[in-house]
């Protein structure tokens, strides 16, 4: 997968260098390349910003310096077309389901904004060459959108094959497609057994499988059920018992 990223500050994006996906670059699972969105304004100050239109505060983003920089990053007449991702606060939720649809994609090209926003006309400009998705990581507002960049890399970099250790743990992770979808993680335990006076549950250390998976399926259910009760109500009624539910 190759990934840009534009951006007033690509040195934010300095973690992309480290740990998970700094492991997936150096080994060729994963192409970052980051550009700075001022080497396409060309005053003398490198101006990308301006006064909005109808008036407000802050400023917005200028469309010529963004289009450049979209375009030399995927040249109109160039091979390949990248998915074009804008972190936004107004943008559709940022979930695994959506990682997981973005792990597949061969091409990611990232634009964070700063000060109030890109200028409209960018967006619709160059969804006429590319698919773009506004996403938002929750419901809050950053100083930019690079924080996000680096919630959606490390997402969907994970889980691209190769990248984690043990390919397992994707399938037990909260909200992951399948048996997880809406659910949860339970708690997890290490060595010692006991600690501190507090014993790992006895069933993890059972080996009865079926046990263990139904004691951390049930475990799942109750800290949804405590954390995010919203997630609840989209499982279907074959899914959870009545009373787990009530738990
Ligand atoms: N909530 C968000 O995704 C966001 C992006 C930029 N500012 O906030």
């Amino acid at each position: 997968m190759r990934i840009d990223v534009v951006s007033i500050f690509p040195e934010y994006l300095a973690p992309l260098d480290v740990s998970l996906v700094g492991k997936a670059r150096a080994k060729g699972l994963l192409d970052v390349r980051l550009h700075q969105l001022r080497d396409q304004a060309h005053d003398v100050h490198r101006t990308v910003d301006d006064t909005p239109y109808g008036g407000g505060p802050g400023m917005v983003m200028k469309p010529e310096p963004w289009a450049a920089a979209l375009e030399a990053v995927a040249p109109p007449d160039g091979e390949g077309v990248p998915r074009l991702i804008v972190p936004t606060p107004s943008g559709r939720p940022f979930t695994q389901e959506l990682a997981v649809e973005l792990a597949s994609e061969p091409w990611l090209l990232f634009a964070p904004a700063r000060y109030e926003g890109i200028d409209r006309r960018v967006i619709e400009d160059a969804a006429t060459r590319m698919r773009v998705d506004e996403v938002s990581i929750g419901d809050y507002v950053l100083a930019g959108g690079e924080v996000a960049v680096l919630v959606m890399v490390e997402a969907v970099a994970r889980l691209l094959p190769g990248v984690l250790g043990n390919a397992e743990s994707v399938r037990d992770d909260s909200f992951a497609p399948g048996a997880m979808a809406n659910l949860l993680e339970g708690p997890v335990y290490t060595k010692p057994a006991e600690w501190r006076g507090r014993e790992v549950p006895p069933v993890l250390l059972s080996g009865n499988h079926g046990a263990i998976a139904r004691w951390r399926r049930d475990q799942a259910l109750r800290r949804t059920a405590e954390n995010r009760p919203d997630l609840l109500e989209r499982l279907t009624s074959g899914d959870v018992d009545k009373h787990d539910r009530a738990a």
